[in-house]
């Protein structure tokens, strides 16, 4: 059976981001990916920091420690990274999950498809805004919700886009107006993803969160659009695997 990187396996938490905040989850993070985006809050599944932690597994082995986790408590299982739209294996992990009745969620950057998107229930697509210093392929990300726009209609996808400064919330505007037809997410952008004083995180957080909705509130452009912070932030701030 083939293997995936498995960087680290959590839960039960709250999805924390998009689409469906708030949702009970089990989250499973892939190692590697693509990009390096500057504020990136995972880097450790791609900088090298993570790599004594990452293990082979294949879709059993996970689907046994989510169990040892999460008992029969949970039905919905978040897949994140690093990038997993770089794992052409991973329907080995989906079709199980589908198999135990179990919903999944995905969250990507857009810059590389998979025959698997169109079986992933909730999948969050998230370009990244010029703060990240990541350049979008527009050509892929065109191709990639082309494609998922024909996607079975009991399957969910969304766009979501990490606010950190005004260029970024122009490029939001940009992506926002490319691709009409896609429920659209803007996210606050945590930009102290080291510290551990989370009163003083949550009030910077908030400011952010505050200044964001006033920018959209003032906008007649972006008229359909939601407004999220990164919850678990609010709520643990940066601490690993919640
Ligand atoms: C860690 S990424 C992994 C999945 C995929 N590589 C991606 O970027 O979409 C998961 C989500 O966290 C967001 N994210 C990463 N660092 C962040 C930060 N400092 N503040 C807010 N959101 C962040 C990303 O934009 C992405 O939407
Ligand atoms: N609670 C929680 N929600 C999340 N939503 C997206 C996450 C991610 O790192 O991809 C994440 C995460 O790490 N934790
Ligand atoms: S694409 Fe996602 S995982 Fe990769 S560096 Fe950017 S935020 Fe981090
Ligand atoms: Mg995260």
């Amino acid at each position: 059976m083939s293997k995936l990187p498995v960087l680290e396996i959590f839960g039960p938490t709250i999805q924390g981001e998009g689409m469906v905040i708030g949702q009970k989850t089990m989250f499973v993070r892939t190692s590697g990916c693509d990009y390096s985006c500057s504020w990136c809050d995972s880097s450790f599944t791609w900088d090298g920091t993570g790599k004594d932690d990452t293990k082979m597994m294949n879709a059993e082995d996970i689907w046994e420690e989510l169990k040892g986790l999460g008992g029969d408590g949970f039905s919905f299982v978040t897949i994140s990274g690093g990038n997993p739209a770089l794992l052409k294996n991973l329907n080995s992990l989906i079709d199980l999950l589908k198999e135990k009745n179990i919903k999944v969620c995905l969250e990507t950057q857009g810059s590389k498809w998979q025959d698997w998107f169109f079986d992933i229930d909730e999948l969050t697509i998230s370009p990244k805004p010029p703060s990240s210093r990541m350049e979008t392929d527009f050509d892929v990300l065109d191709t990639i919700i082309k494609r998922v726009a024909n996607k079975n209609s009991e399957k969910h996808v969304s766009l979501k886009v990490v606010i950190f400064d005004d260029q970024d919330y122009e490029y939001a505007k940009k992506v926002y107006h490319r691709y009409p037809n896609v429920p659209f997410f803007l996210q606050v952008g945590n930009e102290d993803i080291t510290t551990t004083d989370n009163e003083e995180l949550v009030r910077g957080l908030l400011n952010k969160y505050e200044w964001l909705i006033d920018k959209v509130i003032a906008d007649h452009e972006l008229t359909n659009v939601k407004v999220l912070p990164q919850l678990h932030t609010y709520l643990w701030g940066n601490k690993r695997g919640v």
